[in-house]
């Protein structure tokens, strides 16, 4: 897994990096240049195309000095465009001015807004400010920001898009270039992994510039992002003598009439993540469907939504309760009938969590370790609103010790919270995996894993990955447009079988 930073963590690790190394802070940006100027020219090979860099004068706009250069040595047509608002220059900025008049490139400075040029250049790139914005964006900056966002040329952002916060509460009002490409430096920012980012980056990379991972790694952070060698080293071999008792015997208690499908995908997803036995409680009326789709499953039927009186609750590992449950008061019951025969961690999912909304007097009753899967909408039912998604993380990170619970809080970038504070992205995914059922896999994955001995938060680490990760190869292979839940389990034991 890997640590994310806020700015000045990632100050910290500039500093220490070019103390620990020896350096002098100019060679880390020039690093920091390098690395950005092979992933623009990976993107943008056609060095027909003129390109103007618009530099700030921190170091932000030295990167952007350090870039202009580079890519000018590389063939590239390049103009340069200081903005040059205020007096203060920081001295690798002033360092990389001189190389850059050394070699002969052609620079403009502006001192207001009025003194601009027309723009003609088909890329921008855009080195104005960086994680050094301490105010959101007023006066010059925010009429230079809104007249480059008018021109509607490719933008290339430099680590950050010009006004946008790296961590904070993001207001709707905030202005910031929108930037095509953002090519930041070591990590994503945490705000680019959530959903308000959307308004300025339409994609993001992120490129090593070389800071020391063990001072990054040894930081106190609650964010990080997991990593594909933080799942296989999770995963457990199948052992030689190992039998279906050895996985763990599941419950998914899902369905309704005019629901099954979410209880046939959840129960399929359970068994092709490698439970030993699963058992799907589902209405009566569903046994048929059951036993056409998923033979390997058993059923446990519920005549009229009641779970019968003598279920053998104790052989079970690991229950999931929710997708197509309904919010009926028999489905109010059934969950209640849950909560009080299983005290090990359930896996609350749709219903369940709608229930557990409008019901907090059941929430009392959710098993320690348990993990609730909600997306937004569903959290905001059970945590209350929101006005945007910091206040979700911070809610997330609170909930998540409070309840002693794992909370996954669905999304592009899905937000695991665990009970000792930690906030855990999920990398993986793709918007082709936008469709119905896809968080039905998800439930039964998790199940799964739980029922095989994993840890609850290992379990949904593993599952929410491992999704992702099957939504991605499924939609990279077939060049697929969309991911259906269907297709998507059927290719769980492959995904599991590649990261093992
Ligand atoms: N050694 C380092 O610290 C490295 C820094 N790097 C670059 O440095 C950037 C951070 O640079 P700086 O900390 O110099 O800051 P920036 O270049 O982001 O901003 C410059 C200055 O602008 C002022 N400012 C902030 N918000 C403003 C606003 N809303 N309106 C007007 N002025 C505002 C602040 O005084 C700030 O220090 C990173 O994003 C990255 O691009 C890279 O070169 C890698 C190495
Ligand atoms: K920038």
């Amino acid at each position: 897994m890997l640590n994310l930073l806020t700015s000045d963590q990632s100050r910290q690790a500039d500093k220490y990096t070019i103390q620990h190394l020896s350096m002098q802070s100019i060679d880390l940006m020039e690093r920091a240049a390098l690395a950005f100027s092979e992933a623009f020219i990976k993107n943008y090979p056609d060095k027909m195309r003129s390109i103007a860099v618009y530099c700030g004068t921190g170091n932000n706009g030295g990167d952007g000095l350090a870039i202009a250069r580079l890519l000018y040595r590389a063939g590239y047509r390049v103009d340069v465009k200081i903005a040059r608002f205020s007096g203060k220059s920081s001295s690798d900025f002033d360092g990389n001015l001189a190389r850059l008049m050394s070699q002969g490139i052609i620079f403009d400075e502006f001192r207001k807004i009025a003194d601009l040029r027309e723009e003609q250049a088909s890329i921008i790139i855009d080195a104005l400010l960086g994680t050094g914005l301490n105010k959101p964006l007023d006066g010059e900056w925010l009429t230079l920001v809104e007249w480059l966002n008018s021109l509607g040329r490719t933008v290339v952002s430099v680590d950050i898009p010009t006004g946008f916060k790296a961590e904070g509460p993001i207001s709707k009002h905030d202005v910031t270039v929108k930037s095509e490409l953002t090519i930041s430096f070591q990590r994503p920012k945490i705000n680019f992994l959530l959903p308000d980012s959307a308004l300025c980056i339409k994609r993001f990379e992120v490129v090593d510039i070389g800071l020391d991972e063990g001072f990054i790694q040894a930081l106190s952070t609650p964010y990080a992002i997991l990593t594909d060698s933080s799942i296989t080293r999770r995963l457990k071999k199948r052992k030689p003598f190992s039998h279906k008792g050895t996985f763990g015997h599941a419950l998914i208690v899902a369905g309704g009439i005019q629901t099954m499908g979410a209880a046939l995908l959840c129960a399929e997803a359970c068994l092709n993540t490698g439970t030993g036995l699963t058992t799907a409680s589902i209405p009566s009326e569903g046994l048929t469907a059951l036993n056409i789709r998923i033979p390997e499953a058993m059923a446990s039927l519920r005549y009229k939504n009641v779970i019968p009186a003598d279920l053998a609750w104790e052989k079970y590992n690991a229950i999931a309760i929710g997708p197509g449950l309904g919010v009926s008061d028999e489905s109010k019951l059934v969950l209640k009938q849950t909560l009080n025969s299983f005290r090990k961690p359930i896996v609350f999912d749709a219903d369940a969590i709608n229930l557990l909304a409008s019901n907090p007097d059941l929430v009392n009753l959710v098993p320690k370790l348990s993990v609730l899967t909600p997306h937004v909408k569903e959290f905001d039912r059970l945590f209350g609103e929101h006005s945007n998604w910091w206040e979700r993380l911070e809610t997330g990170m609170n909930k998540a010790k409070e309840l002693d619970c794992i909370i996954i809080l669905k999304n592009r970038y899905s937000i695991l919270f665990t009970p000792e504070g930690k906030c855990v992205f999920n990398p993986t995914g793709t918007p082709a995996m936008s469709s119905g059922g896809m968080g039905d896999v998800l439930t039964g994955m998790i199940t799964s894993f739980l029922a095989q001995g994993y840890k609850p938060e290992d379990a949904a680490y593993l599952a929410v990955f491992i999704h992702g990760k099957a939504g991605q190869e499924l939609s990279s292979q077939n060049r697929a447009y969309v991911v259906t839940a269907g297709s998507l389990l059927k290719d769980i034991p492959q995904a599991i079988g590649k990261m093992i």
